[in-house]
């Protein structure tokens, strides 16, 4: 009985839902771009979103993290009307590569620890405690050696872990990528792909991920999306198609990944 009572207990954490769209539209000028989706996001789903350029792809992200406020319909966080939600620091967002200023003046240190300061907490002072999550942060994406470097000046695939190291800082519950592989060569994104994959099987975050490689979310996600909405397909994988995860504490357990790997035979 008391087994029964914590194995349906444990089955209602795992299905709370994380993003929930209902009738979710939008237009620029009018013109409108995303129609009426409804789709859930449950805790620890990895949901690949693919389309045709123009899609909306990008619309819906931005809508999910606040930027954009639908023209009609209501987008949920964590169970919370977006409106009201507040607690930024669950999400890690990767935006599109192309939507970063090159010629912008801050060190990869400064850009990773950045990702600290939620939209609440624009001013907060670093402590000794937000750098020692940023030199873990950088290191578990192999990126400390270019810590004091501006930026601009790394190639396309160190940007990009660069800017995934932001989004991991604050351990985040909800991880959205927007194209994280963009102009990467193969064997870089193999490894980036290895690595998203050891978080979400061995962490309970949940993903949100654009991306065009139709290899790598069919391999992963299945054959069939789950849902079509207009020119989006939503391919899933539950978190029931996977094994319970035993939570650790994320940057130790990809420094742990990265080592493995720099014995054996991806690279990150
Ligand atoms: N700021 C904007 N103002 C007006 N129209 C926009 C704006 N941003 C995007 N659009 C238009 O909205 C449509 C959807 O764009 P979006 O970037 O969401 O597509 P996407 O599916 O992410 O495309 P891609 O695969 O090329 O990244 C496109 O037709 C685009 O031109």
């Amino acid at each position: 009985m008391l087994q029964t009572q914590q194995q349906d207990s444990i089955s209602l954490i795992c299905h709370k839902p994380i993003i929930e769209l209902e009738n979710v539209s939008f237009a620029y000028n009018q013109k409108p771009v995303v129609n009426h989706v409804n789709f859930t996001v449950q805790e620890r789903d990895f949901v690949g979103l693919i389309g045709s350029n123009g899609a909306g792809k990008t619309t819906l992200l931005r809508m999910i993290v606040g930027l954009l406020a639908p023209t009609s319909g209501t987008v949920k966080l964590f169970g919370e009307p977006i409106q009201q939600f507040r607690n930024w620091n669950l999400i890690g967002y990767v935006p599109q590569k192309n939507s970063f200023n090159p010629l912008f003046p801050a060190t990869v240190r400064e850009v990773v620890i950045s990702g600290l300061f939620s939209r609440n907490k624009l001013f907060k002072r670093v402590t000794k405690a937000d750098s020692i999550k940023c030199e873990e942060a950088l290191h578990a994406m192999k990126i400390e050696d270019l810590a004091g470097k501006r930026i601009g000046e790394l190639s396309g695939g160190q940007q990009q872990r660069a800017f995934l190291a932001r989004a991991l800082i604050n351990n985040p519950a909800l991880l959205i990528l927007d194209e994280p592989t963009v102009g990467i060569d193969s064997e870089t994104q193999e490894g980036f792909f290895h690595l998203i994959k050891h978080m979400h099987q061995h962490h309970n975050i949940t993903f949100l991920m654009v991306s065009h490689d139709m290899e790598m979310i069919r391999s992963y996600l299945g054959e069939k999306p789950k849902q079509e909405a207009g020119k989006i397909k939503f391919y899933v994988k539950h978190s029931h198609d996977l094994e319970d995860c035993v939570e650790t504490n994320l940057t130790h357990s990809l420094r742990e990944l990265r080592h493995s790997m720099e014995r054996g035979k991806v690279g990150v």
